[in-house]
């Protein structure tokens, strides 16, 4: 039974939205518990689900007493009322390097992946990875071209952001894909960067305990 102060978030293990949570959640040592919302079984759409999130999705953050939806929003709550080790720059340009590198992710590329949607193409899990390809393959160029100019250590300089919280979830999603990667060289070597840190394997769909065991552990 979640009380006044426990944090908790519904998550699905592969959702990449969710997964920014949990990457932000580790990055900032918040403590957390995990309500499993099964999105292949089709459980966002319950009706006891609905009441939390109407729109039938992943992340739900319930914290300080209040359910917060949508990874954005929830990432930009936890970084401005727990500010240590902050995931949004403060300087204004800085942020909008992120936010620009997080949008394509979180707006025109997750979207298209997601089992509702992909649903609405076609049945054939071979056929909506084929429709997802194109969408991936300009996404990505795009990704690519933009760290080329802000990427340091990480996605925007030397520090750790929010974009790169929305980038390892996508990377690893694209590997179902099988792209030839060796295209991206920025994404890649920065994603390898951030697979080093400890919050970012722990926030891991490998990791996670819902992870089916065929894959789990296989943190690449
Ligand atoms: O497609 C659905 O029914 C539900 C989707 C989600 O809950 C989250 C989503 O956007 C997928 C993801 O984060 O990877």
């Amino acid at each position: 039974m979640a009380t006044s102060d426990s944090i908790v978030l519904y998550d699905f293990f592969a959702s990449n939205c969710a997964w920014r949570v949990r990457n932000v959640l580790h990055w900032k040592g918040i403590p957390y518990e995990t309500r499993s919302v099964n999105l292949l079984a089709g459980e966002q759409h319950k009706p006891a689900f609905l009441k939390i999130n109407p729109y039938g999705a992943v992340p739900v953050l319930y914290i300080d007493n209040r359910f917060i939806t949508q990874s954005v929003a929830i990432c930009e709550y936890l970084d401005e009322t727990r500010p240590e080790k902050r995931v949004f720059p403060e300087d204004p340009y800085e942020k909008a390097q992120v936010r620009r590198i997080v949008e394509i992710i979180n707006s025109y590329l997750v979207p298209l992946q997601n089992p509702t949607t992909a649903k609405k193409h076609s049945n054939d899990p071979e056929e909506q990875l084929a429709w997802s390809m194109d969408f991936f393959t300009k996404g990505f160029t795009v990704v690519e071209k933009l760290l080329a100019e802000t990427s340091g250590r990480y996605s925007v300089g030397d520090d750790v952001t929010f974009a790169d919280m929305a980038l390892v979830p996508q990377v690893w999603r694209a590997k179902r894909l099988k792209p030839d990667f060796s295209r991206f060289p920025n994404i890649m070597r920065v994603y390898k960067e951030l697979l080093q840190l400890e919050a970012f394997g722990k926030a891991h769909a490998a990791n996670h305990k819902d992870c089916p065991e065929d894959i789990r552990g296989d943190v690449c």
